[in-house]
C-alpha cells in the first residue's frame, strides 16, 4: 500500500489545457456576461425532465469579486463550519492563511434533541469563529447556510423542525450574516452525495473535463453512506424510476460549461454507527455477536434505540461477522433494476466514472485508526483488501488486546473495531461491488493551491451559492 502527500493533478498546477480553458471563461465574461452566469461555473443541480427545478438561493458576499460563503454541516457526529472565500472566477482564494476556515464541534444537534434551543446555542461558538474571518462590512452580504444530514433526518420532521428553527431564530439574531427560513434545512442524501462529488471534482480541477475525467465518490457518514459518479448520458435516460418516497438515481449538474449526469444514491442507515445497528440486528440470533470482540458485554445504543452487543463465548470471528454483514446489506434483496447494488438500488452501470474512487469520512478515519494508512496525510492509496487483512487481524483480538494495539481508537469504540471493518470490506466488495484489488483514493483533505481543503460536502454547497449570485 502506497501513500502520497501530494495527489497527482490536484491543487493549482494546471495543464496548459486548464489554463486555455479559464482563458476562455475570461473571454466570455468580457464578450457574454449575461451568458456567463449560466455558463462559467453554474451549479445547477437538477431534477430529471419533468420534475420541479431546485431553486438557487441568494448570492455570496462580494467585494472587488471576492465572495464568502458560510457553510455549516450539522453533522450527525458532530457540527462544523466551513468559510469559504471565492474570486470572479470561482476560485478560492485565501482567508488569512488559510483557503478555508474550518472549525468542528462534538456532538452534533442531533444528541439535543429534548431541547431545540440548547442544540442551536452549540453552534454559537462555530458563528463566532466564522465572523471573525468575514470583514465586518460584507457580514451581510455573506449568505449563511445549514445543512443537517443524517442525525436530524433520523429524528424525524417534528423534532428535527424545531431544532432548524431555533438555528434560524439564533442566525438572525446572532450572526450578522445574510440569512433566510430556507437556508436551513436538512439535505436530503442525494444532494448531501451531488455537493461532495462537487467539492472533489472542483478542488481536483476536474470540472469542465469530459464524465470520464471525473471521479466517483464514497462518503460514509454516521448515518448514512452515498455513492455519487458521472454517468454517460445515454446511461441517464435509462435510469429506473425510484421507487416511492426516494429520490430520482440521476441529477443533472451543469458546471463550468459542462453538462453531467450524476447517477447518486444515499443509504439512510447504513452510515458507520447506524449500520451497526443493523449489523446487530440482523446477526443476534443467540444473544450475542459474532463481530464483537471477545471480552465485551453490553449494548448499544443507536437513534434511540437499544441493541444487545455482547461478544460470542468464542469471541469475535472475520467470516461470521461478514455473513452477518452481508445479510444487514441484503446483499440479495430481489433487484427489478439492470444491476443492484444492495437493498435492491440500482447501482448506476459503473463506468468510467467510477473508476477512480475517492472515498471519504469514516473510511479514513477507521484505516488511520486500525494502523495501515497514516493519519496526518490528507490522502491515501488503499485497495478494499487492506480493510479485509485488517478486519482479519482485529477480529483475532480481544478488547483489552485491542485497546493496546489500536491506541488511537476511542474506548466505546474498540469492542466494534472488528465489525466496523468487515462492514467496510463488506460495503464496498459486497455492497458497491467493488474489485478488492481496485486501487482507491481515501481522502481527508484535497491539496488545493498550496493548501488543503477538506473533502466534504460544504464546499459544493458553497459553490452553488457563490456561483448563483
Ligand atoms: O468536514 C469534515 N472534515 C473531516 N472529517 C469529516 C468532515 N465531515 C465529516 N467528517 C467525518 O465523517 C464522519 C462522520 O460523519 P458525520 O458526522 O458527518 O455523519 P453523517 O454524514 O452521517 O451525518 C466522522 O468520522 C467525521 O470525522
Ligand atoms: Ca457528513
Amino acid at each position: 500500500m502506497r501513500r502520497y502527500s501530494q495527489l497527482p493533478g490536484a491543487g493549482r498546477q494546471d495543464t496548459l489545457a486548464d489554463r486555455v480553458h479559464r482563458y476562455r471563461g475570461v473571454l466570455l465574461v468580457v464578450l457574454a456576461p449575461l451568458a456567463l452566469v449560466s455558463l462559467v461555473l453554474l451549479l445547477m443541480p437538477r431534477a430529471p425532465a419533468g420534475a420541479a427545478q431546485r431553486p438557487l438561493g441568494g448570492g455570496a458576499g462580494a467585494a472587488g469579486g471576492k465572495k464568502y460563503a458560510v457553510i455549516f454541516d450539522a453533522g450527525s457526529s458532530g457540527s462544523r463550519v466551513h468559510v469559504f472565500c471565492f474570486d470572479g472566477n470561482l476560485d478560492l482564494v485565501h482567508i488569512g492563511t488559510d483557503i478555508e476556515l474550518f472549525v468542528q464541534k462534538k456532538p452534533g444537534l442531533s444528541a439535543y434533541a429534548q431541547d431545540p434551543r440548547e442544540a442551536a446555542q452549540s453552534l454559537v461558538s462555530l458563528i463566532e469563529k466564522a465572523k471573525e474571518v468575514v470583514p465586518a462590512e460584507l457580514r451581510d452580504q455573506t449568505p449563511v447556510r445549514v445543512g443537517a444530514t443524517a442525525g436530524l433526518r433520523a429524528l424525524g420532521a417534528g423534532k428535527s423542525e424545531e431544532i432548524l428553527q431555533a438555528v434560524r431564530d439564533l442566525l438572525r439574531e446572532k450572526s450578522s450574516f445574510k440569512n433566510q427560513p430556507d437556508w436551513v434545512t436538512v439535505l436530503d442524501g442525494t444532494q448531501e452525495g451531488a455537493y461532495e462529488w462537487v467539492t472533489i471534482n472542483y478542488l481536483l480541477g476536474n470540472l469542465g473535463k469530459t464524465y470520464a475525467d471525473t471521479v466517483g465518490v464514497v462518503d460514509l457518514g454516521g448515518g448514512s453512506v452515498q455513492m455519487a459518479y458521472a454517468i454517460p448520458e445515454k446511461d441517464a435516460e435509462k435510469a429506473p424510476k425510484p421507487a416511492d418516497g426516494e429520490e430520482s438515481y440521476v441529477k443533472k449538474l451543469f458546471l463550468k460549461g459542462t453538462t453531467y449526469h450524476l447517477y447518486v444514491h444515499s443509504y439512510l442507515r447504513y452510515g458507520l454507527l447506524a449500520a451497526r445497528a443493523e449489523i446487530l440486528k440482523a446477526g443476534n440470533a443467540n444473544g450475542y455477536s459474532n463481530c464483537v470482540l471477545a471480552g465485551h458485554q453490553g449494548q448499544y445504543k443507536y437513534g434511540g434505540n437499544t441493541f444487545e452487543a455482547s461478544a460470542a463465548p468464542s469471541g469475535s470471528s472475520f467470516s461470521e461477522c461478514r455473513a452477518d454483514v452481508v445479510k444487514a446489506l441484503k446483499v440479495d434483496e430481489a433487484c427489478t433494476h439492470m444491476k443492484c447494488s444492495f437493498g435492491g438500488i440500482w447501482n448506476g452501470g459503473g463506468g468510467a466514472g467510477q473508476k477512480n474512487l475517492f472515498v471519504a469520512s469514516f473510511f479514513f478515519d477507521r484505516a488511520a485508526e486500525a494502523g495501515f494508512i497514516n493519519s496526518n496525510a490528507a490522502v491515501a492509496k488503499v485497495k478494499p483488501s487492506d480493510f479485509e487483512e485488517a478486519a482479519k487481524r482485529a477480529c483475532k483480538l480481544n478488547v483489552n488486546d485491542a485497546q493496546s494495539s489500536y491506541p488511537g481508537v476511542q474506548k466505546d469504540n474498540v469492542p466494534y473495531i472488528c465489525m466496523d471493518l468487515v462492514y467496510q470490506y463488506t460495503l464496498l466488495v459486497d455492497g458497491f461491488g467493488v474489485d478488492p484489488q481496485q486501487e482507491m483514493t481515501l481522502v481527508k483533505k484535497v491539496p488545493y493551491s498550496d493548501a488543503f481543503v477538506e473533502a466534504a460536502w460544504p464546499l459544493g454547497s458553497a459553490i452553488e451559492v457563490a456561483s448563483s449570485s
